[in-house]
C-alpha cells in the first residue's frame, strides 16, 4: 500500500506554486548515514547532497539501500548512525517542521481500504497543516485529476490495482505545494500510461522549482527524468553529481575496425560525421551521428568494415558494472 504525506502544485484552485528556497543550499544532506537490521548493513557511509531544485534519481539494483535511505530522509526509520537534514531541519528530531514541506510516496499503510480514493485524500488534507479546511474539496480534486484516477475516485480504495494505489499515493504527495517531493519507486507497478502522467508530474514539479527526489532501478527512467543522480550499491553511494557531468564521463563512441583508416576518416569528415583515426580502425562520438548513419557512409564510400563495437556512457557503465555483479 502507498501512503501520501504532502506534495506541491502549479496552478492548482487555492494554492500558489512553492516558494523558491534560499539558493546556495541543499533540500537533503546526509553525513555518514547508516542503518543496520541485525546482521544486516542497509545503508552505510551515505553522503548524500540534493541540491535545491534538483530532480535527483536514487538508482540502484534491488536492495542496494534505496527505500532505507529515503525512510531515513523522511524520518520514518532512525538512522543506526549519521546525520540527516531536510530543508535544513534535522532529523528526525525536527520532522514536523520538516515535512510540513515534504510531499512524498513511499510504501507503507496510510489509506484506508474502505474509503473511497477522494475521502482518503479528504482525510490526509484534512491532517495537511498548511491546507484551509475550505481548500480540501478543491485541491483533492485536482490532485485526482492530475494523477489521471478521476474516473475511479469514488470507488474503495481495496478494489485499486496496484497502478492506482501509486497514483493515490501519488496525489496525496500533491495535494498542497510543497519544497520538495520524495517518491519511491513511483511507476512501480504503472502502466505505460502511468508512466508517463508521472513523468509529467514531475516535470511539473521540476518547472516550479520543487526539488524532487526518486528512486528506480531503471536507468532508462533516470536518464530520461532526473538533472543529477546518485547511484547506490550495497548500501553505500558509488557515484553521485549532475547527470550530464555523469553521462559526460564518457561520451557514447563507435569504434569501427577497418583496414582503410584513411579513406574512413575522410568519407566521415566530407559526410560532417567528426572521426578520427584509431588503432586498427576509426573511432566517432556518438553524439552527433547514430551508429547506423556512419557504418552506412563508410560502406558506401567502400570502406571495408571489419566490426563495429559501441562503447557505453560513464552512466551506463557504472550501473552496468553493478547491476551485472548483482546478477540483476
Ligand atoms: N525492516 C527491515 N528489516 C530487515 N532488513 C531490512 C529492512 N528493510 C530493509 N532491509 C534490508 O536492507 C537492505 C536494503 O533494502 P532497501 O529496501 O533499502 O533496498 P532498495 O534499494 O530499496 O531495494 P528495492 O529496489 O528492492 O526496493 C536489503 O538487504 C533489505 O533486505
Amino acid at each position: 500500500m502507498t501512503a501520501g504525506l504532502a506534495g506541491t502544485e502549479i496552478g492548482q484552485a487555492g494554492v500558489a506554486p512553492a516558494a523558491p528556497a534560499p539558493s546556495g543550499t541543499l533540500a537533503a544532506r546526509t553525513r555518514g548515514l547508516r542503518k543496520v537490521y541485525g546482521k544486516t548493513v542497509a545503508v552505510d557511509r551515505v553522503d548524500l547532497d540534493v541540491p535545491q531544485g534538483a530532480v535527483l534519481g536514487m538508482l540502484g539494483p534491488n536492495g542496494s539501500g534505496k527505500t532505507t535511505t529515503i525512510r531515513m530522509l523522511l524520518g520514518l526509520v532512525r538512522p543506526t548512525a549519521g546525520e540527516v537534514e531536510l530543508l535544513g531541519h534535522r532529523m528526525p528530531d525536527e520532522s514536523t517542521a520538516a515535512l510540513a514541506q515534504v510531499g512524498a510516496l513511499v510504501e507503507g499503510p496510510g489509506f484506508h481500504p474502505f474509503l473511497t480514493g477522494r475521502d482518503n485524500l479528504r482525510r490526509l488534507g484534512a491532517a495537511e497543516p498548511l491546507l484551509e479546511t475550505r481548500a480540501i474539496k478543491g485541491a483533492v480534486a485536482d490532485a485526482l485529476e492530475r494523477v489521471g484516477l478521476a474516473h475511479a475516485a469514488d470507488r474503495k480504495f481495496r478494489g485499486y490495482s496496484l497502478g492506482m494505489k501509486q497514483r493515490l499515493g501519488l496525489a496525496a504527495a500533491l495535494l498542497v505545494p510543497r519544497r520538495l517531493v520524495i517518491l519511491d519507486e513511483p511507476t512501480n507497478g504503472m502502466d505505460p500510461a502511468g508512466t508517463r502522467e508521472i513523468r509529467k508530474v514531475m516535470a511539473q514539479l521540476h518547472a516550479v522549482g520543487t526539488t524532487v527526489v526518486v528512486s528506480s532501478h531503471l536507468l532508462a527512467e533516470v536518464e530520461a527524468t532526473c538533472t543529477h543522480v546518485a547511484v547506490l550499491h550495497q548500501g553505500t553511494v558509488v557515484g553521485q553529481g549532475p547527470l550530464a557531468d555523469l553521462l559526460e564521463a564518457g561520451a557514447p563512441t563507435l569504434t569501427v575496425s577497418t583496414p582503410d583508416i584513411a579513406e574512413a576518416v575522410e568519407a566521415l569528415r566530407s559526410a560532417k560525421i567528426p572521426a578520427r583515426a584509431a588503432d586498427g580502425g576509426v573511432r566517432v562520438e556518438l553524439t552527433g551521428a547514430e551508429a547506423p548513419k556512419v557504418i552506412e557512409t563508410l560502406v558506401r564510400a567502400g570502406v571495408s568494415v571489419h566490426e563495429a563495437h559501441r562503447e557505453r556512457t560513464g552512466l551506463e557503465e557504472l550501473f552496468a558494472r553493478l547491476t551485472e555483479e548483482d546478477g540483476a
